[in-house]
């Protein structure tokens, strides 16, 4: 199961995160209580080895503004969050990074289909840490798909089950107050998925 944690932006969450386990980190660079700057996460990514995906999280930035903050942050993905336009994934293409499109669960969900990388399938109001019908997308993602929203270390598992996804993403869930994430919760998630 892959796992990805989104929403840092403190060193220790971040070396907790990678020793945990964790196969992808996120870096909100779009407007939110956990949005940190390009060069931040520069300095966050330079502790991540390279077997770990290092993803900046965008919500409708245009390709020109993905493209700058990505090169100036140094990330490895870029999340494009929302029914961001077929066209926006074509014109990054050339980046040189993964694609990563995240959508709530009314979108086309078969990885791929707009050239990603790797498919989101998240609740309605992404990043609100709000449990949805996670059972409603059983079957009907294809391909590398994460589940996300709402999800925590005490309820991952019945999700997993429920939905049965290729990897799981959190944030709210691995946070004491909004914003705010916790190593030992970090901890706990990776250890309730991988048992
Ligand atoms: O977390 C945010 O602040 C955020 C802002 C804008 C777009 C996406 C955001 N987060 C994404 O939400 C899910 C995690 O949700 P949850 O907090 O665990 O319920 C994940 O895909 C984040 O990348």
């Amino acid at each position: 199961m892959y796992v990805k944690i989104c929403g840092l932006s403190e060193p220790e969450h971040v070396v907790a995160a990678v020793e945990a386990g964790a196969d992808a980190i996120g870096f909100v660079l779009t407007r939110s209580s956990r949005q940190i700057t390009p060069e931040r996460a520069a300095e966050l990514g330079a502790l991540v080895p390279e077997h770990v995906l290092t993803v900046g999280v965008f919500r409708g930035e245009d390709p020109a503004t993905v493209r700058q903050a990505a090169l100036a942050s140094g990330v490895r993905a870029v999340q494009l969050h929302g029914r961001h336009p077929h066209g926006d994934f074509t014109a990054l293409k050339d980046l040189g990074v993964r694609l990563v499109r995240a959508v709530d669960a009314q979108a086309d969900l078969r990885c791929g289909a707009f050239d990603e990388d790797l498919l989101i399938v998240d609740a309605p109001q992404a990043g609100s840490g709000l449990p949805w019908d996670w059972a409603a997308v059983r079957g009907r993602a294809s391909g590398r798909w994460m589940l996300a929203g709402g999800l925590d270390p005490a309820n991952v598992r019945e999700a997993v089950a429920a939905a049965d996804p290729w990897g799981v993403d959190v944030s709210s869930g691995v946070e004491t107050a909004p914003g705010v994430k916790d190593s030992t919760l970090i901890q706990a998630f990776l250890k309730a998925v991988r048992g």
